[in-house]
């Protein structure tokens, strides 16, 4: 089956927009709070998952790393509700997102997401599971618990996409 290699972009808003929020301190609005002990970046995300009576959990997984060639064979996708994850670790990790076509994903866009930033994938965008880069990795996450199908997957058929290198990424991984 024929694989395509897939550019890794580095992540900003005006790229992920299309796709939800990045979650990180640039930029956000900053609140002096607690007599002012405290700095508040404040709403870095919407968390969108009441839709059919959801409501909002933290959870945190911890992802194995992967290393390229990363072959995406598949995408995934939550219709009823966000998902967030933000880095606990100081490793950069793949954000990989795609556009809906006709209610299958397309070409897969690849973005990496340095340390200290994470992404808030909106309801119902098409995204891959979660790709840990360099070492064992945690990420706190902020998603829907409740009632109703809330995973769709597709599997790409006649095309596989392929990541074969992630400039920077790699330097950071485990000594
Ligand atoms: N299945 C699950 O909870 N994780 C995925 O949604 C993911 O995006 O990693
Ligand atoms: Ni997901």
């Amino acid at each position: 089956m024929r694989a395509e290699a897939l550019p890794v972009r580095a992540l900003t808003k005006a790229a992920f927009a299309p796709y939800g929020e990045v979650v990180e301190i640039a930029g956000a609005e900053r609140r002096l709070i607690n007599q002012g002990s405290t700095e508040r970046f404040h709403a870095l995300a919407n968390v969108d998952v009441a839709d059919g009576g959801g409501r909002p959990i933290v959870s945190i997984f911890r992802g194995q790393p992967f290393a390229p060639p990363i072959e995406i064979v598949m995408m995934e996708r939550h219709p009823l509700g966000s998902q967030m994850f933000y880095p606990l670790s100081d490793l950069s990790f793949l954000v990989i997102v795609a556009p809906d076509r006709a209610g299958t994903p397309g070409m897969p866009e690849v973005f990496i997401c340095s340390a200290g930033t994470g992404v808030n994938y909106a309801k119902n965008v098409w995204h891959h599971p979660l790709v840990s880069l360099g070492a064992e990795s945690d990420f706190l996450i902020v998603d829907r618990e409740g009632p109703g199908d809330n995973l769709e997957e597709h599997t790409y058929s006649g095309i596989r996409y392929r990541i074969d290198a992630i400039a920077g990424a790699e330097a950071e991984s485990e000594a």
